[in-house]
């Protein structure tokens, strides 16, 4: 179907020929080399490869092939491309690392050279989600906004442009660029910011912009840039903030149907979050939290479905989608299929935008369910938190976010990592007031989890909320659950599922600890954990086969390809994303620290090396100063930390980013420096001059101080109830379990980390 799906069959007919040709010598017929196309290995973005050497017979001989030094410790979400025996792999900030994929040796890196000054607005860490390959070029976004193109043999840049149309607001860039026809499409992020989501489509071979597309109208009058903003800004309320750009960016899936020659577009929540702030008199907002299928040839839509009309949680229908023909009743219907945040599985026909199924993949409560005939949500009231504080299933990190899903065609299944969490939204007490260029979402939420630092309820910013008995009363069980879930797209039901979170369920780590996916047609579905294990699980049947212990945390999906009669897998492995801040209790990026690299996996290659051990703090450490300010001075620093830094900072232990409680001597004393002047941007930490005055700073100090005691003080007298710092990770499980995990009953036996 798509140019993927023809490049493969191509390489397998001469793969064809070529053992037609060696008939004479009595050797082993040349296999055919087999790559991966794009981020999810073709244009439908299915992260299902129909390589079979490695099966669900031999799985547990899986072993090492290679790894490759990303040299970072910024989170890793991307999948790589592998094209003629080399691996094109995007990493944070947008370097490009090209590896030989069978030694993993380096050809070539490409640096973006980043003004690091942008890490300020950047709202969930400094990642890259992929990168696009065409025409022997590699198309790669770096974090501020530019988009190169690369000459694939040496890494040379052919070309770049500045995507961003205006650099005082919140625009960052972590989503791949995608391949549609002859152009290149990216988006951007900033939708917690005050972004105004577009796309921009710029031609493969020049780099010249051949159209943008807008999500979301700039005004209620126009002009419009584009006719499809006039039929949305009829969603908007004239009185709408305008101002503040209302999001509906472009972070994360896209997909191609060559065919159909449409492009398919996922876009993300609106910014405020709250109507009452952002379109008073409501309306459904278009096009916020959508699929757009866009024409690539002009730019024009030819069709949109809204998943979360006038969206207020955060709700991105930004997530990956995946392309295919599925027999439904008595037809075959070509779909597209999403599990956005939102909490419902959507099957839509892809011509046409029809909605041919939705239904929920994970417990929800803002909407009991979708109209079929109108295609509406119908919300229940549960989550409109205008007049206080309200407990909404799915949470905003969504039923499923980033980490992509597979679809297997020989199963008929989707394997989704999915989430069960809710969280509290609350409007501040303080009147919002526009930040340029700075957060602005004008809501907040905490998560009830343990250990939860500054996203928990129990952050001195939740502390005037009811408690978690009132908030929960007559609502599903709150406790923070990771599964990944087959799901039959056809009969909407779970086919067999296996507990991700394990020891960690009613904590952070619980949300992320399972990472993307991948399946392949020897049965196999392939799933990485924070924990440092790869698992493969039997396709059909959910039946455990491997998990590989690599000593480094796996939250990107893995991918396969075939050179010389060997395949391997391979993943991009690291921790961070959004979860970057959060003790990382229990990971691998907690025993083994967090240097990224790739690794590649082959049959019988024996165990993967691991990095050295950490030392541990076991104990809460004194605060390096003594507590200083007011009690309104802390107050007011707890809701600017809440706004401003919790998105990076949680501070609840040692995470990828520092817990800001245990900072030294030295750090307090530039503290102003790093927060106003950008010395540490390099690390990730840009200068918040502009949206944090000197004043403030102190104030956001003498809160950090303040906790930082009551933490202390708190381990003085009773050790027991000090944060949770363990000096040693558990053991990963080395065998396989040996009985099936059929039907739809939760189970926690297969990852072995339940204990
Ligand atoms: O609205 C946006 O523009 C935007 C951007 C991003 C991003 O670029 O990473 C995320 C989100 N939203 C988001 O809502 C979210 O849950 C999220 C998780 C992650 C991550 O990388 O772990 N990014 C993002
Ligand atoms: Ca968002």
């Amino acid at each position: 179907m798509s140019n993927a799906w023809r490049a493969l069959s191509a390489v397998a007919v001469l793969g064809l020929l070529a053992s037609g040709c060696s008939k004479h010598e009595a050797a082993a017929p040349q296999a055919a080399d087999v790559g991966w196309l794009t981020g999810g290995h073709d244009d439908a973005q299915t992260y299902h490869s129909p390589l079979q050497q490695v099966d669900e017979a031999n799985a547990g001989r899986l072993g090492f092939g290679w790894s490759y030094d990303l040299e970072t410790t910024h989170g890793q979400e991307a999948t790589p491309v592998v094209v003629d025996g080399v691996m094109y792999a995007s990493a944070p900030w947008g370097f490009v690392h090209a590896v030989d994929a069978r030694t993993g040796r380096r050809r070539w890196v490409f640096d973006p050279k980043v003004d690091n000054s942008i890490t300020s607005k950047v709202c969930c860490g400094i990642v890259s989600r992929g990168l696009a390959f065409a025409e022997g070029r590699v198309f790669t976004a770096s974090i501020d906004g530019r988009l190169s193109a690369l000459d694939a043999k040496d890494g040379k840049q052919l070309w770049q442009v500045d995507t961003i149309v205006d650099h005082e607001r919140g625009y960052t860039v972590t989503g791949s660029p995608y391949i549609a026809g002859d152009v290149v499409v990216i988006g951007n992020s900033g939708g917690e910011l005050d972004a105004r989501g577009y796309i921009s489509a710029y031609r493969i071979s020049s780099g010249e912009l051949a159209w943008r597309f807008f999500t979301v109208p700039g005004s209620a009058q126009g002009p419009f840039e584009h006719p499809e903003l006039e039929v949305a800004a009829k969603t908007w309320d004239p009185k709408s903030r305008w101002d503040v750009g209302l999001g509906g960016t472009v972070w994360d899936g896209m997909a191609y149907d060559a065919k159909l020659d449409l492009l398919y577009v996922g876009v993300g929540n609106s910014a405020l979050y709250p109507r009452k702030l952002r379109s008073p008199n409501g309306g459904d907002n278009l096009y916020v939290s959508s699929i757009l299928a866009i024409h690539p040839k002009t730019g024009r839509l030819a069709w949109h479905y809204q998943t979360t009309p006038g969206d207020q949680w955060d709700y991105t229908a930004t997530q990956k989608m995946i392309l295919a023909d599925l027999r439904i009743g008595a037809r075959t219907r070509q779909v597209l299929m999403q599990a956005p945040k939102n909490g419902f599985f959507y099957v839509l026909d892809r011509a046409t935008g029809e909605l041919l199924s939705a239904k929920p993949y994970v417990p929800v409560t803002w909407a009991s369910g979708v109209d079929e005939k109108t295609g509406r949500a119908m919300e229940t009231g549960q989550g409109d938190y205008s007049n206080g504080p309200k407990l909404v299933f799915p949470s905003p990190a969504g039923g499923h976010n980033w980490h992509p899903m597979a679809f297997n065609p020989d199963t008929g299944l989707v394997y989704i990592p999915t989430l069960e969490a809710s969280a509290v939204f609350w409007m501040p007490d303080a009147p919002y007031v526009y930040a340029k260029g700075g957060p602005n979402t004008g809501a907040l939420y905490a998560f009830p989890a343990a250990h939860a630092g500054n996203w928990g309820l129990e952050s001195p910013a939740a502390k005037h909320l009811p408690p978690l008995s009132e908030l929960g009363k007559g609502q599903p069980d709150t406790t923070i659950r990771g599964f990944l879930r087959a799901w039959d797209p056809v009969a909407n039901k779970v086919v067999w599922e296996v507990e991700t979170s394990g020891q960690w369920a009613g904590q952070m780590n619980a949300l992320w600890n399972g990472g993307g996916v991948m399946t392949t047609s020897g049965n196999l579905v392939f799933q990485g954990q924070s924990t440092g294990a790869l698992h493969v699980y039997r396709a059909t049947d959910g039946h455990p086969l491997a998990a590989i212990d690599i000593g480094t945390s796996i939250m990107a999906a893995p991918m396969t390809y075939e050179l010389d009669g060997i395949q391997y897998v391979a993943v991009m492995a690291g921790f961070g994303g959004a979860l970057g801040g959060v003790h990382p209790v229990g990971t691998a990026a907690e025993r083994y620290g967090n240097a990224g690299r790739i690794v590649a996996f082959k049959l019988d290659g024996g165990p993967v090396p691991k990095p050295a051990e950490k030392e541990h703090v076991s104990t809460v450490p004194r605060p390096a100063v003594e507590r200083f300010g007011s009690a309104a001075d802390i107050q007011t620093g707890n809701d600017l930390l809440k706004r401003n830094c919790a998105r990076c900072h949680a501070n609840e232990g040692p995470g990828a980013i520092p817990d800001l409680r245990w900072m030294s001597a030295q750090t307090h004393q530039e503290f102003e420096d790093i927060v106003l002047k950008g010395v540490r941007a390099a690390k990730g930490m840009g200068s918040f001059a502009g949206l944090i005055t000197p004043a403030q700073a102190q104030q956001i100090r003498a809160a950090v101080v303040d906790s930082a005691w009551r933490a202390y003080e708190a381990a003085q007298n009773t050790p027991q109830s000090a944060p949770h710092v363990p000096t040693t990770a558990p053991e990963l499980p080395r065998s396989p379990e040996p009985e099936p995990v059929p039907g739809r009953e939760p189970t926690t036996a297969s990852n072995g980390a339940s204990r």
